[in-house]
Protein backbone atom coordinates (compact mmCIF):
# COMPACT_ATOMS: atom_id res chain seq x y z
CA UNK A 1 0.00 0.00 0.00
CA UNK A 2 1.12 3.40 -0.57
CA UNK A 3 1.77 4.85 2.51
CA UNK A 4 3.27 8.72 1.21
CA UNK A 5 0.85 11.44 0.34
CA UNK A 6 -1.28 12.24 -2.24
CA UNK A 7 0.14 11.46 -5.67
CA UNK A 8 -0.87 13.04 -9.63
CA UNK A 9 0.90 10.65 -12.04
CA UNK A 10 0.44 11.20 -15.83
CA UNK A 11 0.23 7.89 -18.21
CA UNK A 12 -0.41 6.91 -21.41
CA UNK A 13 -2.56 4.03 -22.82
CA UNK A 14 -2.40 1.75 -24.95
CA UNK A 15 -3.30 3.61 -27.06
CA UNK A 16 -0.79 6.86 -26.61
CA UNK A 17 -3.95 8.80 -24.96
CA UNK A 18 -2.54 10.34 -21.83
CA UNK A 19 -4.36 9.61 -18.12
CA UNK A 20 -4.09 11.34 -14.95
CA UNK A 21 -4.00 8.54 -12.09
CA UNK A 22 -4.84 10.01 -8.75
CA UNK A 23 -3.70 7.83 -5.33
CA UNK A 24 -4.89 8.98 -1.98
CA UNK A 25 -2.26 7.91 1.00
CA UNK A 26 -4.14 5.01 1.80
CA UNK A 27 -3.95 3.46 -1.69
CA UNK A 28 -7.56 4.53 -3.33
CA UNK A 29 -6.68 5.68 -6.71
CA UNK A 30 -8.51 7.08 -10.02
CA UNK A 31 -7.68 6.92 -13.18
CA UNK A 32 -8.82 9.65 -15.88
CA UNK A 33 -8.73 9.49 -19.50
CA UNK A 34 -7.87 12.66 -21.33
CA UNK A 35 -10.09 11.39 -24.00
CA UNK A 36 -13.48 12.42 -22.63
CA UNK A 37 -12.48 13.76 -19.72
CA UNK A 38 -13.88 10.30 -18.80
CA UNK A 39 -13.37 8.69 -15.26
CA UNK A 40 -12.58 5.00 -16.20
CA UNK A 41 -11.51 3.43 -13.08
CA UNK A 42 -12.14 4.30 -9.34
CA UNK A 43 -10.01 1.39 -7.22
CA UNK A 44 -10.17 1.62 -3.16
CA UNK A 45 -7.59 0.99 -1.01
CA UNK A 46 -8.51 -2.82 -1.42
CA UNK A 47 -7.64 -2.75 -4.61
CA UNK A 48 -11.71 -3.25 -5.70
CA UNK A 49 -12.92 -1.83 -8.74
CA UNK A 50 -15.69 0.43 -7.95
CA UNK A 51 -16.63 1.25 -12.09
CA UNK A 52 -17.90 -0.93 -14.94
CA UNK A 53 -16.08 -0.81 -17.99
CA UNK A 54 -17.28 -2.89 -21.27
CA UNK A 55 -15.17 -5.76 -21.94
CA UNK A 56 -15.91 -4.62 -25.96
CA UNK A 57 -15.23 -0.63 -24.84
CA UNK A 58 -13.08 0.88 -27.29
CA UNK A 59 -10.45 3.78 -25.86
CA UNK A 60 -9.53 5.86 -28.91
CA UNK A 61 -11.40 8.23 -31.31
CA UNK A 62 -13.81 8.40 -33.19
CA UNK A 63 -15.81 6.06 -30.39
CA UNK A 64 -16.92 6.65 -26.93
CA UNK A 65 -15.68 4.71 -24.52
CA UNK A 66 -18.34 2.63 -22.75
CA UNK A 67 -17.55 2.28 -19.45
CA UNK A 68 -16.80 4.34 -16.31
CA UNK A 69 -18.11 8.37 -15.88
CA UNK A 70 -18.74 9.80 -19.46
CA UNK A 71 -19.30 13.79 -19.67
CA UNK A 72 -22.51 13.87 -21.94
CA UNK A 73 -22.30 17.31 -22.81
CA UNK A 74 -23.65 19.74 -24.26
CA UNK A 75 -26.63 16.86 -24.89
CA UNK A 76 -27.80 13.76 -23.57
CA UNK A 77 -28.71 10.95 -25.69
CA UNK A 78 -30.37 11.63 -28.65
CA UNK A 79 -32.00 15.16 -27.42
CA UNK A 80 -30.68 17.65 -29.50
CA UNK A 81 -28.96 18.10 -33.12
CA UNK A 82 -25.64 16.48 -32.12
CA UNK A 83 -23.92 13.30 -31.92
CA UNK A 84 -25.07 11.07 -29.02
CA UNK A 85 -24.82 12.29 -25.96
CA UNK A 86 -22.62 15.38 -27.11
CA UNK A 87 -19.25 15.51 -28.62
CA UNK A 88 -17.18 16.25 -25.34
CA UNK A 89 -16.91 12.24 -24.76
CA UNK A 90 -15.44 12.06 -28.20
CA UNK A 91 -12.56 14.85 -27.84
CA UNK A 92 -9.25 14.88 -25.94
CA UNK A 93 -9.11 17.07 -23.37
CA UNK A 94 -6.65 18.61 -21.73
CA UNK A 95 -4.68 19.28 -18.08
CA UNK A 96 -5.15 22.68 -16.68
CA UNK A 97 -1.40 23.84 -15.69
CA UNK A 98 -2.57 26.03 -13.04
CA UNK A 99 -6.17 24.79 -10.99
CA UNK A 100 -7.45 26.74 -8.43
CA UNK A 101 -7.17 25.20 -5.27
CA UNK A 102 -9.51 21.99 -4.35
CA UNK A 103 -10.75 23.25 -1.28
CA UNK A 104 -9.33 26.41 0.03
CA UNK A 105 -9.94 25.91 3.78
CA UNK A 106 -9.50 22.58 3.72
CA UNK A 107 -5.44 21.37 5.09
CA UNK A 108 -5.88 17.80 4.02
CA UNK A 109 -4.04 17.23 0.74
CA UNK A 110 -6.26 15.49 -1.74
CA UNK A 111 -4.97 14.12 -4.80
CA UNK A 112 -6.89 15.93 -7.98
CA UNK A 113 -6.56 17.03 -11.32
CA UNK A 114 -8.54 19.90 -13.62
CA UNK A 115 -9.29 19.01 -17.19
CA UNK A 116 -10.24 21.47 -19.73
CA UNK A 117 -12.42 20.87 -22.90
CA UNK A 118 -11.16 23.75 -25.57
CA UNK A 119 -13.51 23.45 -28.38
CA UNK A 120 -12.07 23.61 -31.98
CA UNK A 121 -13.30 25.71 -34.26
CA UNK A 122 -15.42 22.81 -36.14
CA UNK A 123 -17.19 21.99 -32.31
CA UNK A 124 -18.17 25.93 -32.72
CA UNK A 125 -19.73 25.70 -35.72
CA UNK A 126 -22.48 22.97 -34.42
CA UNK A 127 -22.54 24.13 -30.73
CA UNK A 128 -22.03 28.29 -30.97
CA UNK A 129 -21.62 28.72 -27.41
CA UNK A 130 -18.43 29.70 -25.15
O1 LIG B 1 -23.91 3.55 -26.54
P1 LIG B 1 -23.49 4.90 -26.07
O2 LIG B 1 -23.59 5.95 -27.14
O3 LIG B 1 -22.16 4.88 -25.39
O4 LIG B 1 -24.53 5.32 -24.96
C1 LIG B 1 -24.55 4.67 -23.72
C2 LIG B 1 -25.98 4.51 -23.24
O5 LIG B 1 -26.55 5.79 -23.06
C3 LIG B 1 -27.87 5.80 -22.54
O6 LIG B 1 -28.32 7.12 -22.42
C4 LIG B 1 -28.77 5.05 -23.46
O7 LIG B 1 -30.07 4.99 -22.89
C5 LIG B 1 -28.26 3.65 -23.68
O8 LIG B 1 -29.05 3.00 -24.62
C6 LIG B 1 -26.81 3.69 -24.17
O9 LIG B 1 -26.30 2.38 -24.24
Amino acid sequence: MNQSGPAVEITKDRNGIHQVVLRNPRGASARVSLYGGQVLSWRTDRGEELLFASTKAIFKPPYAVRGGIPICFPQFGQRGSLEQHGFARNRIWIIDDNPPPLHPNDPSEKAYTDLLLKPSEDDMKIWPNR
